[in-house]
């Protein structure tokens, strides 16, 4: 692997799965060959003292711009080949690929040798955009491999770029850490302090937005109730639908059965999964296809920490399932399907148990970050 400059948008403190990808691939690179180049957290004083302690607490160097958001322009394009000189690096990762990936002809003429752009769910809805496909056509043609999530990825991305880019194209998914999500992660404690001790839980852990389906899951808990008149929704996660979310479930007479806990911090992260009987997160695609999810780090955590996984058919979400095997895919769009599934599991602990054997199985086979950073080492 040759020293390479990580440019990026989306790097811890800020939460998400991009970021999340980002960092653990980060930290299992050999810290004295990379230096990442990142914008701001958030704005104000909170927003960068936050980012100041995340980033010293790293192993590898990590360069801030000042704006909470770095673009192509020609004066933050100086400063990332001026980094790429100061540092010696001969290779290049784009952690998003549009549209910091316009960079790449810059960076390449200041001596980059390897330059990687990866693409998420969102670059799959933009290829269905005139405008944002020749932005990708362009990043493809100028960089060495374009990454993707998944096979529903690579065919959306791969239409929008020349045909030698797309023959070019390397799978790189994000992980799971299978130390950090395991089933004796600490459930317990969290039920406890919930009050939900001996109920059964059905968990989503995720950023509350319309696609990843919370909205679905409260419509689905009347049916869900009459079988399971116990059941409790634990929605973990913060967002700007949170109070839709709150409206919703009082409207549909669900409240006392939908506990809410906010963001949660990384290290409690674990316990929250544990804490569920079977994890969902019905999403749905939005939007005529823009607002889809690329796979879903969710429903790995899910599985490595033990749990049957409910998801939606959105994007590359089945990806993430191995379907009647470590849990369901469901129709994101249909209340009744995802409760008839979520009965189904929660009447069913030998069920449960075997899914969720099943989905730390395959966590420990395929998903492990270590083996997905040996790929992306390769690649640079
Ligand atoms: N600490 C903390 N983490 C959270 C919280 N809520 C969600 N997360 C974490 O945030 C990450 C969410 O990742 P994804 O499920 O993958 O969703 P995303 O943010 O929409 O990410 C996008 O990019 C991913 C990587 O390419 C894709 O996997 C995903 O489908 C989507 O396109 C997971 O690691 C999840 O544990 C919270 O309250 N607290």
């Amino acid at each position: 692997m040759h020293k390479t400059l990580i440019v990026t948008n989306d790097f811890p403190p800020r939460p998400g799965g991009i970021q999340a990808f980002l960092h653990n691939m980060a930290l299992r690179l050999d810290p004295e060959r990379i230096v990442v180049h990142a914008s701001t957290w958030k704005r104000g004083r909170e927003g960068a003292e936050a980012t100041a302690a995340f980033d010293a607490e790293q192993p590898f160097p990590v360069v801030r711009a000042r704006t909470t958001m770095l673009l192509p322009t020609p004066a933050a394009t100086r400063r990332a080949t001026g980094l790429l000189r100061e540092h010696g690096c001969t290779s290049v990762w784009f952690g998003a690929a549009a549209p910091l990936g316009l960079m790449a002809p810059a960076l390449r003429r200041a001596g980059a040798e390897r330059l990687v752009a990866t693409t998420h769910g969102h670059e799959a809805g933009w290829a269905q955009l005139p405008g944002a496909r020749s932005l990708l056509r362009r990043i493809g043609d100028a960089t060495d491999t374009i990454t993707y999530l998944g096979e529903y990825t690579r065919s959306r991305i791969a239409g929008a770029l020349g045909p030698e880019a797309a023959a070019r194209m390397a799978h790189l998914p994000p992980g799971v850490d299978e130390k950090t999500f395991h089933p004796d992660s600490g459930g317990d404690a969290v039920r406890a302090r919930l009050g939900l001790t001996d109920r059964p839980v059905v968990v989503c852990v995720s950023r509350l937005v319309p696609r990843k389906g919370q909205d679905t899951l409260i419509k689905a808990m009347p049916r869900v109730l009459a079988a399971e008149p116990d059941a409790v929704l634990l929605i973990v996660g913060g967002g700007p639908y949170e109070k839709e979310l709150r409206a919703l479930a009082e409207a549909t007479g669900v409240a006392r059965s939908v506990h809410f806990t906010g963001a949660v911090p990384w290290s409690e992260l674990p316990a929250h999964y544990g804490a569920g009987d079977v994890f969902a997160m019905p999403c749905r695609t939005r939007r005529g296809g823009l607002d889809v999810e690329g796979l879903g780090i969710v429903y790995l955590e899910a599985s490595a920490t033990g749990l049957p996984v409910v998801a939606g058919d959105s994007g590359g979400a089945p990806d993430a399932v191995l379907d009647g095997e470590t849990g369901w895919v469901v129709r994101g769009t249909r209340p009744e399907d995802v409760a008839d599934r979520l009965t189904t599991l929660l009447g069913d602990r030998a069920l449960r148990t075997a899914m969720g054997e099943r989905g730390r199985a395959w966590v420990e086979s395929t998903w492990r970050w270590d083996l997905l950073a040996e790929r992306l080492r390769a690649l640079l």
